[in-house]
Formats: C-alpha cells, structure tokens, sequence
C-alpha cells in the first residue's frame, strides 16, 4: 500500500459525503499534518509509501462520521494565527475573522493610548487573542463559562504568545461576573455570543449540529437576544463612558438588535453586512449624555 491507494480509498469512501475537490483538500491536510507529505510530494512521487497507515485510516473513519476536520487535526487558523480546538470550543469562523478585523479599523477612533479590551464567551480565544496580537498596547480580558473551553483557550494564548487574563463567569448570572469583574472598565466589549435559535437547527449541516458544544450555539427561541441583553447589562457598570460594543450576530435579527442598542441608549450604531452579504455585526457606542 502506499499514500496514492489510502487518497483513492479517501475518494470512493468519501466523495459521496463531500465531493472531489473537499476531500482531496482533507486529504492533503493530513498527510502535511501526519507525514509531512504534500500535495506536490505526491505528485513527484506517486508511489509514496510510509512505515504506518494506522492515524490516516482512523481520520478517514472520523471523516465518514461526519467529524469536523478541524476537530480530528485538534487545530486551525484564525486571522492568520494558528489555534488548538477540540469538541468544547467552537471552530472559529471566518466571518469572526471580519468582526476582529472590524475592531482593529475601529479603535483608533477611541484614541486611548491602552486600551481595555474584554471578549465574552471566548471559546477557543480566537477573538481575544487575535486582538491581542493585532493591538499589542491592548490590555485583553477574556471570560467564558466554560473552564473546558478556557483551559484551550490558555493553551492557544501560550502558542501564540500573547497575554490574555482569563475568566471563568456566566454572563447572564450578575452575581459570577460582579464577583469576577467588579471595579474593572473596558473600552470595547466584544462578543461572538451563542445566537442560533432553536427553529433554525433544521438548517445546520450534521457535521455541526452533531459535533460542536450546543452551549456555544443555542439560544431559545422564546429569547434569542438574551446575550446580548445580558451583555448590555454588564456594560452599565463595566463600559467606559465612551465605549463600544461589537457584536457578532444572528444574521435575521439585524433590526432587533439596532432596536435594542437604541433602547439602551447607545449612538453610532452600524450595523455590518459579511462577505456572503449577511446582517453579521453590529457595534454601538456607549451614551452618557
Ligand atoms: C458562539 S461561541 C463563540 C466562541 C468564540 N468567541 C468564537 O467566536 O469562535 C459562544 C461562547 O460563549 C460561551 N458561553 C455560553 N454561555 C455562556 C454564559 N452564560 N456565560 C459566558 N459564556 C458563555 C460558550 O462556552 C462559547 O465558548
């Protein structure tokens, strides 16, 4: 056997699952993962063989089971960074690509020297810490309320060499996050909170809805802004008085959520379209007049 039968093997199993050109993709990250072989390797020689099949034939069984590749190579990339993630963070996105990449366009029009930046529900830490490498003068705060989640998260701020002080709090329970964040200001508040309702489940892919943590994507239907409600909330007593809020969120509930930063009082809101064209963020500045 050599790596051109296991990549045949990989097409008829699972072409049907993903068509051609994925799975060569898959394919092709493995074996740069696994064996260090790329896709010009094999093309060169085509007879490539190694010492052990045993961890590509386990990731193809993994592929069949519809796991996220993401999750069988325990890592990604985000804004360019690399990140470790695992079944309690979820896989970062690259429309959250777009949000950070918002901010870092944005916080010069804050004109602090350093900034105190906090992100809620941080999962992997792929927002705070691409920040923190993005904005160095940053001071960034990072809490979530899964200890799961934040143990990758410490992980993947050591591999990328940054300073993020993590917090362990429930946002919608004030007691845990006065306890946690009393006294403590923030220029921006950022969060990528869970927003998926449960009607629209019907819409995921499999590979979703089966494999990444429900915590970090449900919301009820009854209220899907509750985050950002909570969040709204924090910000009363922890938003500096010209501070903004950056949102990712719900494509269908862009109006909602312009109604609710103006019912709380905040100016400057913009409400942001991605690449795909879809209501993704929002930010809103805080109003003290
Ligand atoms: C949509 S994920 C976002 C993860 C990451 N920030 C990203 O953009 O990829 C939402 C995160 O919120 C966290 N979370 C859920 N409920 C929470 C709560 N009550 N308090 C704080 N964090 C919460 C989840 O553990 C999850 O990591």
């Amino acid at each position: 056997m050599n790596l051109k039968d296991v990549q045949n093997t990989f097409h008829k199993e699972l072409d049907p699952l993903y068509g051609k050109e994925e799975v060569d993709n898959f394919f092709f990250m493995l074996t740069d993962a696994f064996y260090k072989v790329s896709r010009l390797d094999l093309a060169l020689n085509t007879k490539y063989a190694i010492d052990n099949y045993d961890a590509i034939e386990k990731a193809l069984q993994l592929l069949k089971d519809e796991q996220p590749i993401q999750y069988i190579l325990g890592e990604t990339e985000f804004c360019g960074y690399p990140f470790k993630v695992n079944a309690s963070t979820l896989i970062p996105r690259p429309e959250t690509e777009e949000l950070v990449e918002w901010i870092v366009k944005q916080q010069s029009a804050l004109n602090k020297q350093q900034l105190h930046i906090l992100d809620i529900g941080t999962g992997s830490g792929c927002i705070a810490i691409s920040l923190a490498k993005k904005l160095p003068e940053a001071k960034v705060y990072a809490l979530d309320i899964s200890d799961k989640a934040l143990t990758m998260s410490r992980q993947n701020a050591e591999l990328n060499n940054v300073n993020v002080e993590f917090i362990e709090a429930n946002i919608l329970k004030s007691d845990t996050w006065n306890s946690n964040l009393e006294n403590m200001k923030f220029d921006i508040i950022v969060s990528n909170p869970p927003y998926v309702r449960e009607k629209e489940k019907k819409q995921m892919k499999a590979n979703v809805l089966n494999n990444e943590p429900h915590l970090a994507l449900f919301v009820k239907d009854e209220n899907p802004l509750q985050f950002y409600k909570a969040i709204i909330e924090f910000s009363k007593s922890n938003l500096n008085s010209d501070g903004v809020l950056f949102f990712e969120i719900n494509e269908f509930l862009g109006k909602e959520m312009i109604q609710l930063l103006v019912d709380n009082n905040f100016k400057d809101i913009v409400l942001k379209q991605d690449i795909f064209k879809k209501d993704r963020m929002i930010k809103g500045r805080k109003n003290n007049e």
